[in-house]
């Protein structure tokens, strides 16, 4: 029996998380022989609704689930955490921006990154899904201190997927055909989805969907717009694609990426493609055989996708600009 692991989930009384924790404690995010601790934050006036849904994770009798531990304690929900999932937060409704939640949600970050750096694990790693995600893992990573800046994470898999469907919707393959699709920038409208490095069958993508126009033009605002789309039909924002790709994105982190491929995952930019050091930035990335994560060099980026990238990388700029006084140094 292996040593369990222990992931921590905020808004754990939520949309996303009634999917998520379901998709974890079953083994789908650490694998089918990986024990897991599930330790649950909620503000106070959900943990009514927190303990039904402990009540179901218990009636579910997961093999694999450990241990639940529901708190509206941060320290008591980071204790020891090896995976901090911070999805706890206020989803946008429509019309609005997901950068308009900064006021509301960018403060629940510092308090939530002290408290990881005093409580988690050594090796605790943390993949913010909360949005603003991109700028509330940069509050989190900030006040996070003593917390080396490759742990930290802002989720934009969803994005990934959805590109990854639109192209194979298009070429009409399996979505398992399109690999190597990198999501540049900001999980917002302004994400760059790159097909000009992205392959459908390993050719590259441009040679497949000849529907250049479409490419540049609906392609991108398809999958830029998604999230609002999802919101307008539903009444509520994603939650079910959003819990799955939270569990592909930490599976992709923890298991070696397949020889020649890439995920999406925001992180601390190195400076990597000139984007500047030290925003949270979604770039293509591989898991290395050691367990450890690099960002993909040497892609090509033509004019077209450079102008993209500019447009979302200046916004992160903006953002982190807005929450100056929320970065501890
Ligand atoms: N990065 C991505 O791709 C995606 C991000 N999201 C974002 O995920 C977030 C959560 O979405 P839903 O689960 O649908 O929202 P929800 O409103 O159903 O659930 C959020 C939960 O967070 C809790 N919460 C609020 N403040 C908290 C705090 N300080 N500590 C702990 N828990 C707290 C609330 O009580 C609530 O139960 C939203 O910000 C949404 O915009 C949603 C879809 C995709
Ligand atoms: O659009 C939203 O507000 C929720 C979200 O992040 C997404 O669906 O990508």
């Amino acid at each position: 029996m292996k040593t369990p692991i222990t992931v921590t989930v905020t808004g754990a009384a939520g949309q996303i998380a009634y999917s998520l924790l379901f998709r974890i404690a079953s083994g789908s995010m650490l694998g089918p022989d990986q024990p897991i601790n599930l330790r649950l934050l909620e503000i106070p006036p959900a943990m009514n609704a927190l303990e039904g849904v402990v009540m179901e994770l218990r009636d579910a009798a997961f093999p694999l689930l450990n241990e639940i531990v529901p708190t509206s304690d941060p320290d008591e929900a980071f204790a020891g955490a090896n995976w901090c999932l911070l999805v706890g937060s206020v989803p946008r409704k429509a019309g609005m921006e997901r950068k308009d939640l900064l006021d509301i949600n960018g403060k629940v970050f510092i308090g939530q990154g002290q408290a990881i750096a005093r409580s988690a694990a050594k090796d605790v790693r943390v993949l913010v899904v909360g949005n603003p995600c991109n700028t509330n893992a940069l509050i989190a990573m900030h006040n996070a201190s003593g917390v080396p800046s490759d742990r930290f994470f802002a989720m934009t898999r969803l994005d990934e997927n959805r590109a990854k469907s639109q192209l194979a919707e298009k070429a009409g393959v399996h979505v398992t055909e399109v690999t190597n699709v990198a999501i540049w920038g900001n999980h917002s409208s302004t994400q760059y989805p790159d097909f000009t490095n992205a392959k459908i069958g390993g050719k590259p993508v441009t040679e497949v969907i000849k529907d250049t126009e479409w490419l540049k033009g609906d392609f991108i605002t398809t999958v830029q717009q998604r999230g609002a789309a999802i919101i307008k039909a539903r009444g509520a924002s994603s939650a079910a694609s959003a819990a799955s790709a939270a569990v592909d994105t930490v599976r992709s982190l923890a298991t070696q990426t397949p020889e020649g491929d890439w995920y999406s995952v925001a992180v601390c930019s190195d400076g990597s493609y000139g984007i500047e050091k030290g925003l949270i930035c979604s770039f293509p990335i591989r898991t290395t055989k050691d367990g450890g994560w690099e960002i993909v060099q040497g892609l090509p980026i033509d004019v077209f996708s450079q102008e993209k990238i500019d447009v979302t990388v200046n916004e992160l700029k903006e953002e982190r600009d807005a929450v100056t006084s929320l970065l501890q140094h």
